[in-house]
């Protein structure tokens, strides 16, 4: 009989469409990005992360990035950027999260699933943000020249 591959492997990636969205200063400069915190009754409940959730069936990451943007923060995306894939192993689950940077929007923004949202610098001040989140605020480190801590540990 062929052995089992190691726990990890065997578990196929979930896709997931992730949205950082970016204020633009008078410049054009990227500015402060938004963060979210985890509903009551999710996993991972009151931790901040970048707002999104997982594609459905036969959905495009832009896709469910825009109905997750109308459905959780009441908001409607009008340009996305594909970013980076990131594949996380979590003892739940094994996701592939889609970051895409979001600057144009419409709306106002209404906390529908009664989250809290919070629009941060780096390095961020609002604890704990989720482990899969920790990446992103890395390349925006990177990208903006930040050096020193990116949140508090
Ligand atoms: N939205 C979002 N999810 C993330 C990030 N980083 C990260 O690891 N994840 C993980 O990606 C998965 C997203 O699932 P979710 O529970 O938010 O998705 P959903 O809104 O479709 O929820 P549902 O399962 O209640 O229908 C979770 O396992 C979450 O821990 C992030 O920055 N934003």
């Amino acid at each position: 009989m062929p052995a089992l591959p190691p726990d990890g492997a065997a578990r196929t990636p979930v896709d997931v469409a992730v949205g950082v969205l970016i204020e633009r200063d008078a410049a054009g400069r990227d500015g402060r990005f938004l963060l979210t915190s985890r509903p009551e009754g999710k996993v991972y409940a009151g931790h901040w992360e970048f707002p999104g959730g997982k594609l459905e069936a036969g959905e495009t990451v832009e896709q469910a990035l825009r109905r997750e943007l109308r459905e959780e923060i009441g908001i409607e995306v009008r340009q996305v950027e594909p970013w980076r894939v990131e594949i996380v192993d979590y003892p739940h689950a094994r996701v592939r999260l889609h970051f895409c940077k979001v600057h144009r929007w419409s709306g106002e923004f209404q906390m529908l699933e009664g989250q809290a949202m919070a629009w941060q610098a780096l390095p961020v001040e609002v604890a704990p943000v989720l482990p899969g989140t920790l990446p992103v605020l890395q390349w925006l480190a990177e990208e903006r020249g930040h050096a020193g801590p990116t949140h508090r540990s």
